[in-house]
Parts: C-alpha cells; sequence; structure tokens
C-alpha cells in the first residue's frame, strides 16, 4: 500500500478498536443503568401514603419529590448512555472525514485534528476524533492551507494550518484520501452533487462552503436572515444549525425547544432523516397551518390548495394585502387598548337554558376594576368574579323543583354513589336532601365552570367583527386603495365565512392576535430558537404575531424572494418591515447567491426566467440543455412526457412532473397513470414515494428531483407576470434534468428565454 493510504489505514484500525472498546464498556454501564432504574422503581413501594394531616401530606410529598429527583437523575444516565450507545454506532460507521494539521501560534507542535460526526477520546483530553462543530473544526470549512483564526471560547485563536486532507471511509477501510489546500475543494463538492436524488434529504457536513458556515455557527443574532437561490443549500445548512446549536448548548438546550415551521408537511418528511443521521433528535416542526389548526380548533381553516389556487379579484387583493402589514398589526394593538374603556363583547351565562348573569352585568364587572388594570388581568379578575356569584348560585338553585325530580328519579345506587363510602349522620331529611342536591347542582354547573375558566363568555367572534368594523376608524384606508364600501363588503364576506365555521389565511392571524390580547398572554417563553422557512410566504403580520409569539426565541429565516408563489410582489417590502420587528443591531443578513441543486445548464436557464437577473451562480457542474417541446396536440405532450419519463428510468433517475393546480396534476395523472408506473402527490400528508411522481408545484416546494417535467407550460396557463416565479420555483426543483412541455404555445414568460440556453425539440 502506498503512502499515505497506509499510515491513514493503520491509524484508522487503531481508532475503530477504541470504539469497539468504549462500545463494549457502553453497554456494561447501560446494563447498569438499567438496573440502577429498577432499584428506584422498586423503592415506589416505600413512599407511605399518609394523607389524614397536613405534615403527612408534607412528608408523603417530599418523599415522592425524593423518588422523582432520583428518577430523574437516572434517566438523564440512560439517556446519556444511550446517547452514547447512539454517537458510538455513527462513528463505527464512519469514524471520520476529514484531518487538519494545526500549529497553534506560540506552540511548535503540530496537531493532527481529525473530523467527525461527534468528538471520541480515549482518554481525559485525549481527542481521536473532533465533533464538526467543535470551535477548531470550523477551520476545515473555512480556510485552506496557511494562516488562519480560529475563534474558541476563550477568543480568537490564530494557528497555521500545514495539512489539509479529506477520506471516503467505506467498511472500516480507507478508499480514497484528498489533499487540498482550499476550503471545501471543489472536486469533493462535485462528487458529494453528483449523486441521485433520494426521497429523503442527506446531510452536507462533510462539504459545508464558508458562506454557509457562517449560518450553522452563528450565535450573536436574534435575527437570523438568510435569503438564498433556490438551491443554494439555505434548507441543508439550517438544519446542520440545529445541530450545531444542539451540541454549542448542549444540557441547557433540548430539540423540544426549537421550533421549524415549514412549508407543509410533504417537506417534513422529506428533511426528517437529516438530524437522526446526525445522532441528534429532529425539532419541533410544524406548518403554519398545523400551529393555527391546534389553536382554532373550531375553524376549518383555508388550505395551502385553497390559498394557491384562490383567484381574488383586485379588491380583495387590496383587503388581503392590507390584513397582511404591519399597520394591520398596530392597529390591533390600538383596538385591544380601546377595549380597556368600552367594547368587549360577551355573552351571558346560562344555567339550564336560563340566564343567571346578564351580558350587561358581566360587561359591569368588567369595566370595574380601575384603568391600571391590562386586559389580562381584568380578564382574570373577572373570572373570579363570576366563579364566585355562580358557588353563590348553587345554593339558591338547591331548592328548584329540578333538582328535588332527579333526587326522586335517583335509583338506589346512584343515590349510594353519592353518598360515597363513608357512613353519614344527618340531622334531619332536610339536611339529607341538602347533601345531595348539592352534588346534583355542582354537577350540573360543572360544565358552565369549565367555560368560564376557558374565557368562553367572552364571544370572540363578535369581537372579532367588532374589530373589523372599527378598523376604518383606526386606519386610513385610502392608502390601501380602499374605500370604506370595499371594507364593508370585505367584512361582510369575512362574517358570512364565519356562519360556515371557516376562516381565510388573512383572518386567521389577526383573529388569534385577537384573543391572544384580551387574554394577555404573552406566548410560549420556552421556545428558544425558532425556523422559519421559505419566508417570503409570510406576511409581516404574521411575522410579528410570531415574534409575539415566540418571545423568547431567537429567529433564523430564510427565503428566496424569487419564489414569493403565494405573496408574491410583496416579499420585497417584507425586508424593510422587519427592522421594526428587530433591533437592526442584533439582526444579520447573509445572502447565498452559489447554488449547488442544478447542473449550471438548467440554473442558467431558470436564472433567465427570471427578468431582473438576480445574482445566482451556478456551481460548475455539466449536464444537458433543459429541452422545450411545443407539440401540436395533447396525445403529443402525454407522448413526449412517456418518453421522457422512460428515458429517465432507464438512467435511474426519477422524474417528478409538476403541474399547475391539483386538478392539472389530477389530469395528467388520468392521461399517464395507463402507460406509466405513476404516483400523484395530493395532499401534503402523503409521504414520498420512490419513482415517478406527478404533483402541483405548491407541494413541490424545497423538494428536489433528478428529472423535472414542466407540464404544459403553455401561455393560457402562466401569463401573468406574477407567475414568473412560480415557474422559476418548478424549474428550480431539477438536479440533472429539465423537460419543458406545452401543447400549442409556449408561455410568453418561457418564450423569451434566449435560445442558445435550451434545445427545441
Ligand atoms: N455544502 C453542500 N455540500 C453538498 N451539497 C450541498 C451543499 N449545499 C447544498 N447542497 C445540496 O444542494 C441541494 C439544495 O439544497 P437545499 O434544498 O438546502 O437548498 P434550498 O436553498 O433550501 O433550496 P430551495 O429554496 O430551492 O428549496 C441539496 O441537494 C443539498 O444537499
Amino acid at each position: 500500500m502506498l503512502e499515505p493510504y497506509k499510515s491513514e489505514q493503520h491509524r484508522l484500525d487503531g481508532v475503530l478498536e477504541k470504539i469497539q472498546d468504549a462500545k463494549v464498556a457502553n453497554e456494561l454501564e447501560r446494563d447498569n443503568a438499567d438496573k440502577k432504574k429498577a432499584d428506584v422503581d422498586a423503592g415506589w413501594k416505600d413512599v407511605r401514603y399518609r394523607s389524614s394531616t397536613y405534615s403527612g401530606l408534607f412528608e408523603t410529598a417530599m418523599s415522592v419529590r425524593q423518588q422523582q429527583q432520583m428518577l430523574e437523575q437516572r434517566e438523564a444516565e440512560m439517556n446519556s448512555v444511550e446517547h452514547q450507545a447512539e454517537v458510538l454506532e455513527h462513528l463505527k460507521e464512519r469514524p471520520y472525514f476529514a484531518r487538519i494539521d494545526v500549529q497553534d501560534a506560540g506552540s511548535d507542535v503540530t496537531e493532527p485534528i481529525y473530523i467527525g460526526l461527534a468528538s471520541f477520546s480515549d482518554e481525559p483530553d485525549h481527542f481521536l476524533i473532533y465533533d464538526w462543530r467543535a470551535p477548531i473544526s470550523s477551520i476545515y470549512y473555512d480556510d485552506g492551507v496557511g494562516e488562519v483564526t480560529y475563534t474558541t471560547p476563550a477568543g480568537d485563536q490564530q494557528a497555521t494550518v500545514h495539512l489539509k486532507r479529506q477520506f471516503q471511509i467505506e467498511d472500516g477501510k480507507i478508499e480514497t484520501i484528498f489533499d487540498t489546500d482550499e476550503a471545501i475543494g471543489d472536486q469533493m463538492l462535485l462528487n458529494a452533487l453528483s449523486g441521485e436524488s433520494t426521497t429523503k434529504m442527506q446531510s452536507i457536513v462533510t462539504t459545508i462552503q464558508r458562506e454557509q458556515n457562517k449560518i450553522i455557527r452563528n450565535t450573536s443574532a436574534d435575527l437570523l436572515f438568510v435569503q438564498g437561490a433556490a438551491g443554494s443549500g439555505k434548507t441543508s445548512a439550517v438544519l446542520q444549525r440545529v445541530a450545531y446549536l444542539l451540541y454549542r448548548y448542549r444540557g441547557q438546550l433540548t430539540s423540544g425547544q426549537v421550533v421549524m415551521f415549514s412549508p407543509n408537511q410533504l417537506f417534513n418528511d422529506y428533511i426528517d432523516q437529516v438530524l437522526p443521521e446526525l445522532g441528534e433528535q429532529n425539532m419541533v416542526q410544524m406548518t403554519y397551518y398545523q400551529y393555527a389548526s391546534r389553536r382554532l380548533p373550531r375553524f376549518e381553516l383555508e388550505t395551502l390548495q385553497e390559498r394557491f389556487e384562490a383567484q381574488p379579484g383586485t379588491v380583495q387583493k387590496e383587503l388581503i394585502d392590507l390584513k397582511g402589514t404591519l399597520d394591520y398589526f398596530n392597529v390591533m394593538q390600538t383596538y385591544a387598548k380601546g377595549l380597556n374603556q368600552k367594547g368587549i363583547q360577551v355573552r351571558p351565562i346560562k344555567f339550564r337554558g336560563e340566564e343567571v348573569i346578564s351580558a350587561d352585568r358581566i360587561k359591569e364587572i368588567y369595566y370595574s376594576f380601575n384603568e391600571n388594570y391590562n386586559l389580562g388581568n381584568r380578564l382574570f379578575a373577572t373570572k373570579e368574579r363570576l366563579l364566585k356569584m355562580l358557588q353563590s348560585h348553587v345554593r339558591s338553585e338547591m331548592n328548584a323543583e329540578w333538582v328535588d325530580e332527579q333526587i326522586e328519579n335517583l335509583s338506589k345506587e346512584e343515590y349510594d354513589s353519592m353518598m360515597g363510602d363513608q357512613e353519614k349522620e344527618f340531622k334531619s331529611d332536610k339536611e339529607e336532601h341538602n347533601y345531595i342536591a348539592k352534588i346534583i347542582v355542582t354537577n350540573e354547573m360543572a360544565p358552565i365552570i369549565r367555560g368560564i375558566n376557558r374565557n368562553r363568555f367572552i364571544n370572540i367572534n363578535r369581537q372579532f367583527v367588532h374589530f373589523l368594523k372599527s378598523v376604518p376608524y383606526l386606519m386610513d384606508l385610502t392608502q390601501y386603495q380602499l374605500t370604506q364600501a370595499d371594507w364593508d363588503a370585505g367584512v361582510e364576506a369575512t362574517v358570512a365565512q364565519m356562519q360556515q365555521g371557516k376562516l381565510s389565511l388573512a383572518d386567521m392571524t389577526p383573529f388569534m392576535l385577537l384573543f391572544d390580547l384580551i387574554k394577555g398572554t404573552h406566548g410560549e417563553r420556552d421556545i428558544r430558537f425558532l425556523f422559519i422557512d421559505e419566508i417570503q410566504d409570510y406576511t409581516p403580520f404574521q411575522l410579528a404575531f410570531l415574534k409575539r409569539s415566540f418571545p423568547k426565541a431567537r429567529f433564523t429565516m430564510l427565503g428566496d424572494l424569487n419564489q414569493a408563489i403565494f405573496t408574491k410582489e410583496n416579499a420585497a417590502g417584507l425586508q424593510a418591515d422587519l427592522t421594526h420587528l428587530f433591533n437592526p443591531e442584533k439582526s444579520e443578513y447573509i445572502e447565498l447567491t452559489d447554488t449547488y441543486r442544478s447542473t449550471q445548464q438548467i440554473t442558467d436557464y431558470a436564472k433567465a426566467i427570471l427578468v431582473d437577473g438576480a445574482t445566482i451562480n451556478a456551481f460548475e457542474r455539466e449536464g444537458d440543455k433543459p429541452s422545450v417541446k411545443v407539440t401540436q396536440n395533447e396525445t403529443e405532450m402525454i407522448d413526449a412526457a412517456v418518453a421522457k419519463v422512460n428515458q429517465a428510468s432507464d438512467a435511474h433517475e426519477t422524474t417528478a412532473i409538476i403541474t399547475k393546480t391539483l386538478a392539472d396534476a389530477e389530469e395528467a395523472y388520468a392521461q399517464l397513470r395507463d402507460q406509466l408506473d405513476v404516483t400523484i402527490i395530493r395532499t401534503e400528508n402523503q409521504r414520498l414515494v420512490p419513482g415517478t411522481i406527478i404533483v402541483p408545484a405548491y407541494l413541490a416546494k424545497g423538494l428536489e428531483f433528478d428529472a423535472v417535467i414542466m407540464w404544459d407550460a403553455n401561455a393560457e396557463k402562466y401569463h401573468a407576470e406574477d407567475e414568473r416565479q412560480l415557474v422559476y420555483t418548478i424549474a428550480s426543483r431539477a438536479m440533472h434534468q429539465l423537460t419543458v412541455l406545452a401543447d400549442q404555445k409556449l408561455s410568453p414568460l418561457l418564450s423569451n428565454i434566449d435560445e442558445s440556453l435550451y434545445v427545441k425539440e
């Protein structure tokens, strides 16, 4: 064997042996931890339950608490040995992927640093492998050979890098060694990128780029905003960032305190293996729709498909736009403040169909507290008062006829069960009657009490409409090209929707905010990091709302203003609005302009779709030029699609046929299903499957495929200027092959592209 293969293989063998030793030790520890846990479980038997006296209660509580603490400690131990077991398993398969030889300034020793998915040492402070997230590993991603500076917890450190080496290790054998003097060599990246697409996203730890590394390791910003072209690795970077944060704040941060808002469920499914592969647990992932549905369970909310396929008229569009602004957000705050004086909408409290506390009385109580109360305190104090009033109502209700009737109709079993196990002695029949009557009335009242505790006496639907009607008094509608009549018509439309139990996207966030303001809730304080992908599809109102709902979280927002398929042209103003939400001094903006997903040819073509020629640099990976075929009729288009799919399958590549709407996808499916083995993706709740799929564009967001066929890109389907971004999004899903098919006449959005960028078929 040739040097350096021989010596590296020798070292690798040694490390693998030590990993094996550690595995054995770990198994022993796990057995021990299991046993300790069993001891604690047995300890529960010794916990004494004595609750007849106060001191007895206290003693029990202490003893229980002790058990809990022991259990927690054991579980933590278990978790760490369990975690260690997983880490060792990962390391065994792939101990490390790089080596850098580093000589710190002022030292004469050059230390070889081997970088892998996790740290591994055989003795204290003797690291055989360094975690890719360790401070020193940053050098590997950021610098080439020569003088470097890296950040350590103690400050900046100067050093010289003498060697930079990358490995491919397969089954304990070093397959290739690649020495480079650049940051991440193009060759390495090319290798990583020329693979085929899979239904699950892969991690990029071995080839993180310098710009991406900045995103991953940023810990100073309250707002980290990443604008990146399609395929520039935003999603990848952010997933490695989660892994980094979990490492960096180990012990203080759990994966449950990291939340990611993603575009759709399909995408969640696509990315859910990345963190486990890196040896970390997945963060909490949800779509905005899921978040809102959980908070507004009584409403049917506008879905992704409805939102995307809706064709609002001009006025409706302006209404929707206005409802997404920060102005509107502020108007709602002003309105809510005003509710301290007047305007709260309540419903009376009824018991057995009869009003026991009138709406006016509730309002009176609500406004009886002085002006120092805010909405939250006011509501709380009102609740307390109402509950007290109900309690006194129990007494007067006990003599009601219905109670007597119920008592008479009680079976013996029912009666006995109300009396309970203990013998009771009553001085009189009256006393016995009262005892039972109290139970009956209290039971009957339980749902009402629950309702009060849950703020049901606030008529939130009415309150929301009341707010909508107040808007023209609180802001200047003409600024948004709207008249009072336009607004009134909009309110009517919302009311009609609400009567059917529905809420549109434009109304659902304001609705949630209004309720939060009235309740005085300040959101989830436990969440520390919030990630929002595809930020261009959010309105400033939504972002302000999320900021309020997660007050302790640092935000990372990622997006591509060129892929704004929902909010379309409004996206550009977003950045300006963010400066009002986050302290500009604690905000960082990073732009990723190099793209990795597609071949040079596909990127050049996709870029040409965007007229204002955003800065997008293709990574030099060669492939076929995109092909564009305008057919005479539909049959010809179908034949062309079949031929393309077959061609791709012969090359072991998967194809996605991307349509504009779901209806188009259904139509294509009906035409193709007899000739091809295809799966149609109709909803975001489906799973991605290997093989050919047909998918509407709004569900293909964030995904990638070897080959993409843009289905029926004809002039009729795609013509509006604001569909340009959609067309771009579709084209940029392709990694190796892109085919555009159009029946009869090509979309004007594509017909002006320079002919040298594609092949006409
Ligand atoms: N540093 C890297 N090394 C290897 N592959 C990379 C790197 N960065 C990105 N990629 C690959 O490029 C592709 C696109 O990355 P990703 O999906 O993260 O981009 P994105 O910016 O989120 O794209 P979009 O906005 O179009 O959804 C993925 O296949 C990813 O694995």
